[in-house]
């Protein structure tokens, strides 16, 4: 069964714990003793309906402890699908947990209060779900009850956001009028909404095809680990060595003639093995162990390609980085540990060529360094090549991480947009 990982974002009260509480909810995910609780904590409060924001307060708090750059991150299932929600809050001072949340989404929801329209935030939310390349957009126009279920109002916010996103290089747009607090298309169709003929949220969420989405095209075989069993006492298993790791792009086949990197040696693919058994072929995001014909010097960090499709090797980059801490500041001068698929190296920042105001998009060219949560686009140099695309080309090896050499703290996240 395939997973839809998507993140949510709106503003504050905008609803996004109670929709989140509903998809729940009403998907049947809800152990019956949570729910009990829920309801009994309803009760207390005085609220005669189940407060479904309740269910998902729970994360707050999780979120407060903090680990670094924490995201709260919801499983359900239906027949059709698992989900992974990316529950990230959205002011200004959570950019890099949006970033952090929408960096491996395949869809994003952004939630607008019909009261109040698309907002600055609601802006910025869609800004870098597009920065991120999420090729899946919903916007989500909530509290349509408060706006008696107002076709013209929908239309309204409809127009002003699609017109707003033209400018942008926005994905695949869908929007969906919803009270998450009654469930009005939530999970069925609302008999509120009879103007609204389009699909309920999550049979959207359940529907929207993502398979193509991944890059089917390049081969790119990050080597994560090499299995060499020790001290095999079977004897089939005296001279195995396989190379495991997650496919980043492309469809891998036995048989096939592949090239290492960076020695640029090639051979084939004997065979690819999975922990249920050997398979015919691999694409992302399958993790996978390739056995090779030949005895090639292969180690943590390599990439196996294609003979005539390789990346880059590249020690010079330039990326949109987004800063993530505030403990630093990014500018000209700035060592840093970069992660790069399986990849580590070292990285100098060489310059900042501007900083990008989330909100207006303006450029500020003259700004000396990024602050958190600030995004900015930079020249990277670094210690030892990393096979690079573009992150326009392949979101897993266009993307990086960048790590602070002392404290191992993750410090910014990186898109490549050019690579020497
Ligand atoms: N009338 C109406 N109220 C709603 C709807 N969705 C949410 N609310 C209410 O709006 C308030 C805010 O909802 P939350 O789900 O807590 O909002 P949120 O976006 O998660 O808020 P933060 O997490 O604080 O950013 C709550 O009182 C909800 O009951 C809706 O569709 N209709």
């Amino acid at each position: 069964m395939d997973i839809l990982r998507f993140a949510t974002a709106g503003s504050v009260d905008d609803g996004k714990s109670t929709l989140i509480g509903r998809l729940l909810f009403d998907s049947k995910a809800i152990f019956e003793d949570q729910l009990e609780a829920v309801e009994r904590t309803s009760r207390d409060r005085g609220t005669e309906y189940t407060d479904l924001s309740l269910l998902t307060d729970g994360l707050r708090a999780e979120r407060e402890q903090g680990i670094t750059i924490d995201v709260a991150y919801r499983y359900f299932a239906t027949p059709k699908r698992k989900f992974i929600i990316a529950d990230t809050p959205g002011h200004i001072q959570y950019t890099r947990n949006m970033v952090t949340g929408a960096s491996t989404a395949d869809l994003a929801i952004i939630l607008i209060d019909a009261r109040k329209g698309v907002l600055e935030q609601s802006r910025r939310h869609a800004f870098l779900t597009t920065l991120l390349r999420v090729p899946h957009l919903v916007l989500a126009v909530n509290k349509m009850d408060l706006v008696d279920y107002s076709q013209e109002r929908f239309e309204e916010i409809r127009e002003e956001f699609t017109s707003f996103a033209s400018k942008l290089n926005a994905p695949d747009l869908t929007f969906i009028p919803i009270s998450a607090l009654n469930g009005d298309n939530v999970v069925s169709r609302s008999e509120n909404m009879p103007w609204y003929n389009g699909s309920s949220l999550l049979h959207h969420l359940e529907n929207v095809h993502i398979a193509s989405d991944r890059n089917l095209v390049d081969v790119r075989f990050p080597v994560q680990y090499v299995i060499r069993p020790q001290r095999a006492t079977d004897p089939a298993l005296h001279d195995y060595r396989g190379y495991a790791g997650q496919v980043a792009g492309g469809v891998l086949k036995p048989g096939d003639e592949v090239v290492h990197l960076p020695s640029g040696l090639s051979t084939r693919i004997a065979s690819i093995d999975t922990f249920d058994g050997p398979v015919e072929e691999a694409f992302p995001p399958m993790s996978v162990t390739l056995r090779l014909e030949d005895d090639i010097d292969i180690s943590r960090g390599d990439m196996i390609c294609r003979p005539n499709n390789q990346p880059q090797a590249a020690q010079e980059l330039e990326a949109m980085v987004c800063w993530m801490t505030d403990a630093s500041k990014l500018g000209p001068r700035t060592k840093l540990t970069i992660k790069h698929t399986t990849r580590t190296a070292r990285a100098l920042v060489r310059d900042l060529h501007y900083r990008l105001d989330v909100n207006t998009l303006h450029r500020d060219e003259a700004a000396a360094s990024l602050g958190l949560n600030e995004i900015g686009r930079v020249s990277l140099r670094v210690t030892q090549p990393l096979f690079v695309d573009d992150y326009a080309r392949n979101r897993l090896t266009g993307g990086f991480i960048l790590v602070d050499e002392a404290t191992n703290n993750t410090v910014g996240a990186g898109m490549i947009v050019e690579a020497r």
